[in-house]
């Protein structure tokens, strides 16, 4: 009897592997850069230019997307620098549709769609001007929906028989809400509802979505945003430590080279991404496993991350009323 139950918890776990290798959906992808066009937005700094640096070092064609003209030649400038690689550079502001299509008819058939641009300020909704608000959301994700409708009647019209990949940068307040990221969170959730939709719409065409969900990364952005982030914004941010946008970009390009829906980029990330599984795609039957097999106690781990968080805050409030 005994050796029944023992056998019996041994092969639960090897049956579960089977059933997802072949339950899950959509089915493994690889998708080539090498020699495909790759463009990216927001390339001209930061997690962008990161990418497009590494890219470029992989041999895709790249183009780069920013508001700025000079920020862009300083990045073209470091490139051929650093690779010898000649990038394509694109000026136009993401909320701007008419702009945005002229770009992408210029550019020609893009094989990677990297969505990387975004704004971010760290503040109390009720600090925030409606402007910023606005301003938010109209980049983050408006941003994305005009660049994804400009470019996909091309993408899907492209010559090979290629896998594609439309890949958007969330962050990891786009899996979790944090107190000072009313704005950004919103507009970070957005992307996901939108990817996930997205794959259901162009899995016929072969073209595969990524979401990259990265912790608070070294770049200018992130400078400038500290300059006026809230103590406590900050505590609960580092629950998930920092990373450099070199290691996030090379996450993300491994990431969707295997057709990952999710890309995590450090190990609370994955965590992070295990406990919100939810209802999104789910490709690899790896990650399924872990999914199911660790769904529990995630949930006792997430408990036990928001209970901290609220202890951080009660503990900032209960300060700020000492102080004043
Ligand atoms: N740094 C971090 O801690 C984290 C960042 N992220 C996300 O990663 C992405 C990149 O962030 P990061 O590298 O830090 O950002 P940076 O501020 O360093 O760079 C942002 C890039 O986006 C471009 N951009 C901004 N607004 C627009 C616009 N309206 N139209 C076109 N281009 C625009 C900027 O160029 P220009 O100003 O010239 O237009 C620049 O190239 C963002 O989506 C961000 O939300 C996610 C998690 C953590
Ligand atoms: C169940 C297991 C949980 C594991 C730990 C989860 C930790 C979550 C921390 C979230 C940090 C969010 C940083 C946002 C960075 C960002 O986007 C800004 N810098 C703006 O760019």
């Amino acid at each position: 009897m005994a050796d029944a139950y023992f056998t019996l918890i041994l092969l639960l776990p090897l049956f579960l592997l089977a059933l997802l290798y072949f339950l899950v959906r959509p089915r493994p992808v690889k998708i080539p850069i090498k020699n495909r066009h790759v463009f990216i937005t927001g390339g001209s700094s930061g997690i962008g230019l990161a990418l497009a640096h590494r890219a470029a070092a992989e041999g895709a064609r790249v183009s780069i997307l920013a508001r700025s003209l000079e920020k862009l030649e300083e990045a073209r400038n470091a490139i051929r620098l650093a690779t010898g690689i000649e990038v394509a550079v694109f000026t136009a502001d993401v909320r701007d549709y008419e702009a945005v299509k002229r770009a992408v008819d210029e550019a020609g058939p893009i094989d990677v769609l990297l969505l990387n641009h975004g704004v971010f300020v760290a503040l109390e909704l009720e600090k925030m001007e409606l402007s910023e608000v606005k301003f938010t959301m109209d980049v983050n994700l408006m941003g994305c929906l005009n660049f994804i409708k400009a470019a996909l009647p091309a993408m899907k019209n492209r010559k090979d028989s290629l896998p594609a990949s439309i890949a958007l940068v969330s962050s990891q307040a786009g899996q979790v809400g944090i107190y000072g990221y009313v704005a950004y969170s919103a507009s970070k959730f957005g992307l996901r509802g939108l990817a996930e939709a997205l794959q259901h719409e162009v899995i016929a065409d072969n073209i595969h979505v990524s979401l990259i969900f990265p912790p608070d990364t070294d770049t200018p952005g992130l400078m400038e945003e500290n300059k006026r982030k809230p103590e406590v914004t900050k505590i609960i941010a580092a629950s998930s430590g920092s990373m450099k946008a070199e290691e996030v970009a090379k996450k993300t390009l491994d990431g969707i080279k295997c057709g990952s829906f999710i890309i995590s980029c450090n190990l609370e990330g994955i965590a992070l991404s295990l406990a919100t599984a939810g209802l999104s795609p789910q490709r690899s039957f790896l990650m399924a496993f872990l999914e199911v097999a660790a769904a529990g106690i995630l949930r006792i781990v997430a408990l036990g991350m928001q209970w901290s968080w609220y202890g951080s805050i009660e503990k900032y409030y209960s300060q700020r009323k000492g102080a004043s």
